[in-house]
């Protein structure tokens, strides 16, 4: 595996804290999509993997006062707007393997994976809550959401595979659709008793890549069974190498290659001209929230700054790339796609024009 992987976070941190109240933040575009939209084609400019939505299935009404917390709108279809504006970058709406189905993640993954022409990946979590919005949901330990989550994403995929791309004709000739015999019933595993088949056929015949976002024992382990790339909280290098080491370990007990499971910390950049005005942009938009928000690796300084960490970072073997988390303003995101993103390609160390269009070519996994 060569050069860093790059996604962007479209939880729009760098309208946090009291930037959002800039006239030209573009608040008024959070629920139309627009602005999204904006912050996609920014990062399909600097030719970044993925763009990556989080999600929350609650609602906490305390921040509400003071920025947009938790609101937002539903991830697929705020990928599926994206997907008609952009044409190659990756994009991972978040799915919660604790409260839906699989049988609706895995037809609204592969519906997404077809409307973006092989761009979409699906990033597991076991939630951060959100139990009373659904019903029949029991209490359950993180040692049994663990194990349902991968019950839940082995039936995902067989669910995938159930109607498989290969099984469509289009023989307008003799009148052939499909073929029925190479579509297939499933068995799943574990809880989840799904027949299958899917009505979406496979966009292909490979699985979506997965990402997954946890810290657990078990988050690792399910990570290095299934992930391709994990979204980690690693503030310092020294996490990022012991998890890097962890999960290549992991993995290879799964049968898999060491490098197989990608760990992309959180990084919170808060970019400015100079090192003084991003303190002060850092001063005013971190001020309105709990102190420590940002625990996730963090730049506050110019993008030189922020190319140095990233280089240093990556060079000790202590990440494969990042999730970008801007912070501060959009300049922050303009900057980086800018100013550090290129400087990354011209070290080598990034791609300077896409070579694919799909999600899994991006990632070296094959088109
Ligand atoms: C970096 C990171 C990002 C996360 N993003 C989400 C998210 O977008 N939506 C969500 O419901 N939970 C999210 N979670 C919470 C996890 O799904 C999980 O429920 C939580 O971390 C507890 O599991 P753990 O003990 O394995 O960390 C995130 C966790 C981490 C560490």
């Amino acid at each position: 595996m060569t050069g860093l992987t790059i996604g962007l976070s479209l939880s729009p941190t760098w309208l946090r804290g009291g930037a959002w109240r800039d006239p030209s933040s573009g608040i008024e575009d959070l629920l139309s999509g627009e602005l999204f939209i904006r912050a996609a084609q920014l990062a399909e400019q600097a030719h970044m993997d993925f763009v990556f939505k989080p999600d929350a299935l609650l609602l906490k009404k305390e921040p509400l006062v003071t920025w947009p917390g938790f609101t937002g709108l539903d991830p697929v279809v705020m990928m599926s707007v994206i997907a008609r504006e952009t044409h190659s970058i990756g994009l991972v709406p978040t799915f919660s393997s604790s409260f839906t189905q699989p049988y609706f993640v895995a037809r609204e993954t592969q519906s997404l994976n077809h409307i973006s022409r092989g761009r979409a990946g699906w990033n597991v979590v076991t939630s951060l809550g959100g139990k009373d919005n659904f019903v029949g949901v029991e209490q359950r330990t993180s040692v049994e959401l663990y194990q349902d989550a991968q019950d839940y994403v082995e039936t995902v995929r067989r669910l995938w595979g159930s109607y498989p791309a290969s099984a469509i004709v289009l023989d307008r000739h003799q009148g052939i659709f499909a073929k029925p015999e190479l579509v297939r019933p499933i068995s799943s595993p574990g809880v989840f008793d799904v027949a299958g088949p899917l009505t979406v056929p496979a966009y292909d015949d490979h699985p979506l890549p997965l990402l997954h976002a946890g810290g657990s024992a078990q988050s690792k382990h399910c990570a290095a069974r299934y992930a391709d790339a994990v979204f980690a909280m690693n503030a310092t290098t020294e996490s990022g190498v012991a998890l890097k080491e962890e999960l290549a370990e992991l993995a290879e007990r799964e049968g898999r290659e060491p490098t197989a499971v990608r760990v992309l910390p959180g990084l919170s950049l808060c970019l400015a001209s100079n090192r003084e005005k991003a303190e002060d942009l850092a001063a005013q938009s971190f001020d309105s929230y709990a102190p420590g928000h940002v625990k996730h690796w963090s730049v506050v300084g110019t993008p030189s700054d922020a190319v140095e960490a990233i280089v240093r970072r990556y060079e000790a073997g202590g990440a494969d790339g990042f999730i970008a988390l801007p912070a501060g303003s959009w300049n922050s995101l303009q900057l980086l796609v800018d100013e550090v993103i290129p400087r990354l390609a011209e070290l080598g160390l990034f791609r300077s024009e896409y070579h694919s269009h799909t999600l899994r070519g991006h990632l070296g996994m094959g088109e």
